[in-house]
């Protein structure tokens, strides 16, 4: 798809305007078969003897990604290594989910030398990295990934670390929308010497049912807003203390101000890519981050190591509530980490409707 600017939005080239504030994510045939796995919007990849998803280092040829990865429903990711890794081990504890005996969580991925991924039972839990190119190129392969083994119906978070906007350090941000740092609500990138633009849209359901997860009991606040989506930590966030500093300190307060008029309530680095090519693929996902600092105060990062540790939890408290509501409520994911997700019989070509991801 490629997109013409109208407003703030995007046309599908249909002449649709796709930024409709109230969708959900639209599921349609065009990324669902028939049993709820997930159908690419490039039919060049059915066409080939095998796909390498490089950068995760596998293979649809080399690995079985049925058996390995069939039973996923949920994909969380974060910026690093370590917190995925804490996050494998804290949702392994909160879904109960036992590794056979003998064995301990390994990364998938180590072989790429690039990203980090563990799989708990229903749950992938992988590092994206910082900024759009890399959750960017992640993102196309896990999609695919997602294709390769029949995932049916997987939900993404995107369990992050960010800069509050008013907001004190600790607080923990659910994105309702996501915008550039010209307060443009897609996600673009060249492609072939065209600027492509793609709706940087989350799924507002999604985000009610996170919302609905915060515990009043919760030492912290839940808050949801817009999250602004940087190419850079100094200079793109509007800070005074990178290597280069052309503004002053007063232009820098007066653009925090105006993010903040417009309903930008933090910023980090991969929410409209993150919110863009998930809503492409038609996959429900939602973003999750904690504040480390409030950003009307100031820039550097300033707080105990132990304190942001701490914070860094609270993203991943959340998502575990959800993840773990949704397998009592639905109960029919195995945890133990084999089959009962995986489709073994062939679906290609096979469209229409999925079934509802709800479970109010
Ligand atoms: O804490 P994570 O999830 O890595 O994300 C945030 O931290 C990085 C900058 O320090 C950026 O990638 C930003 O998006
Ligand atoms: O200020 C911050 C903190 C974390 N991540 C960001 O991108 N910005």
């Amino acid at each position: 798809m490629s997109c013409t600017k109208s407003g703030n939005g995007c046309t599908n080239g249909n002449g649709v305007d796709n930024n409709n504030e109230d969708d959900a994510v639209e599921i349609s045939t065009e990324t669902r078969y028939l049993d709820g796995t997930v159908r690419l919007r490039n039919p060049n990849i059915e066409l080939m003897d095998q796909d390498i998803l490089y950068h995760l280092a596998l293979g649809s040829e080399s690995h079985d990604l049925v058996e390995m990865f069939g039973d996923v429903k949920f994909v969380c990711m974060g910026g690093t290594p370590k917190r995925m890794f804490n996050f494998a081990e804290y949702i392994m504890k909160e879904i109960g989910h036992k590794l056979p005996t003998g064995t301990q969580l390994m990364d998938i991925s180590q072989y790429s030398y690039r990203y980090s991924m563990y799989k708990v039972g229903p749950v992938l839990s992988i590092s994206h990295g910082m900024g759009a190119p890399s959750i960017g190129i992640l993102l196309h392969e896990v999609i695919k990934l997602m294709y390769h083994a029949r995932c049916r119906d997987p939900v993404f978070f995107r369990i992050g670390t960010c800069g509050g906007i008013g907001l004190e350090g600790g607080t923990v941000i659910i994105s309702d929308n996501a915008a550039d740092g010209m307060m443009n609500k897609y996600y673009q990138v060249p492609v072939l010497g065209k600027l492509v633009k793609r709706p940087a849209k989350l799924d507002k359901k999604l985000v009610k049912e996170l919302k609905a997860l915060a515990n009043p009991d919760d030492p912290y606040d839940t808050v949801t807003g817009t999250t602004m989506c940087a190419d850079d930590f100094y200079e793109g966030q509007g800070r005074l203390d990178g290597a280069f500093c052309d503004y002053s300190e007063a232009d820098k307060m007066e653009y925090l101000e105006r993010l903040r008029s417009n309903g930008i309530r933090n910023i980090e680095m991969e929410a409209t890519t993150f919110a863009a090519l998930t809503h492409h693929a038609g996959i429900k996902a939602a973003i999750v981050c904690v504040a480390l600092l409030d950003r009307m105060k100031g820039d550097q990062v300033c707080t105990p190591k132990e304190v942001l540790t701490e914070w860094q939890l609270r993203p991943q408290i959340l998502v575990a509530r959800y993840i773990k509501r949704y397998l009592q409520t639905k109960g029919r994911i195995s945890l133990d980490g084999h089959g009962s997700m995986a489709v073994k019989s062939p679906r290609r070509f096979k469209l229409v409707q999925q079934e509802s991801q709800t479970f109010e």
